[in-house]
């Protein structure tokens, strides 16, 4: 069942679009990164989502909730710089933020104790100011803070940009527990934090959608292979019968490694390997590489 959907969402300011009619839907549970190169866009979608910026043209449908109705409540979100007031202790910022969200004093009081012990932070530090929490505790507090009123979607710019290896996987775990209760929808433009824990992926750039389905789906769409070749004499001997192959799309010499890549890496590889062995090339390498995740990350965003 669809928990959002967008459509022809387009956000001008001036005659400058930023978002340019973008469209798409997901379901309850689901874990989506919006990834995208700087200035893509994505901070201005996540806004409009959340209900902080007006939208220029276009639509966002939550559910069963009618159009132009009030949408917060069902929405978490932490910015990509969030500020805290750094006096507090890590609970009394959550009991307010409760209590911000409507929730009575006894409520707001329960959910964060709740909150806390959910997000990992220990009693101990529930007690101490936030001035001494570090970049991952911070980080998880926010969430617990974006999610004190049990909202359904849970959007988080940026989430683990600024912070360190140890802090990210600690974000990144309590994102992988969270989607388990909630659809979580955030921004990156970091790949491998997207391949560890979304289901799907929205590739925005320059303010539009470019691809999007899960990363399996986009690796097959993607995924190029790459033949290696070094032979013991003059590569160029071979070169020529190499790119009379059908399916041989570029083949490229740097030093002593002939580069091929193919519409249909199999065949390729079947008929330089038949051709090799018919003719005993005096082959010293023969590899097929897969190109990487950012390879095809940045083959998306360049077309
Ligand atoms: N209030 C504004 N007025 C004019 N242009 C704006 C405004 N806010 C954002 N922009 C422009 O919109 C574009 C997209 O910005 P946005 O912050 O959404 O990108 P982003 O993908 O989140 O980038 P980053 O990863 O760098 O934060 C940028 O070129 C930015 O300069």
């Amino acid at each position: 069942m669809t928990l959002l959907s967008v459509e022809k969402l387009t956000k001008k300011y001036g005659t400058k679009t930023i978002i340019n009619e973008i469209s798409f839907a997901f379901g309850h549970h689901k874990c989506i990164a919006l990834i995208g190169p700087n200035g893509a866009g994505k901070t201005t979608t996540l806004r409009m989502l959340a209900g902080l910026l007006k939208p220029t043209e276009g639509s966002i449908q939550f559910e069963s909730v009618a159009r132009n109705k009030d949408i917060r409540h069902l929405i978490g979100y932490l910015p990509q710089y969030p500020s805290f007031h750094s006096w507090m202790t890590g609970k009394e910022f959550l009991v307010y933020s409760g209590r911000l969200a409507n929730l009575s004093k006894e409520e707001a009081t329960n959910r964060a104790d709740s909150l806390l012990t959910e997000v990992g932070i220990s009693k101990d530090a529930q007690t101490e100011r936030i001035s001494r929490y570090s970049g991952g505790m911070k980080q998880r507090l926010g969430i617990a803070q974006a999610i004190i009123h049990k909202p359904k979607l849970l959007i988080l710019d940026e989430p683990v940009a600024s912070l360190d290896p140890l802090g990210r996987r600690e974000v990144l775990v309590l994102m992988e527990k969270l989607k388990q209760e909630m659809t979580i929808l955030f921004s990156t433009h970091i790949l491998n934090d997207a391949d560890e824990i979304s289901d799907e992926l929205l590739l925005l750039n320059n303010g539009e959608i470019i691809e999007s389905g899960s990363l399996q789906e986009l690796r097959r769409k993607y995924q190029t292979a790459v033949i290696e070749l070094s032979v013991e004499d003059d590569l160029k001997l071979y070169h020529e019968q190499i790119t009379s192959i059908p399916v041989v799309s570029q083949t490229n010499i740097e030093r002593d490694i002939l580069y091929i890549t193919a519409t249909d890496i199999k065949t390729a590889r079947e008929n330089i390997l038949a051709m090799a062995t018919r003719e005993n090339w005096p082959i010293t390498r023969f590899s097929v590489n897969q190109a990487s995740l950012e390879d095809m990350f940045m083959r998306v965003v360049n077309n």
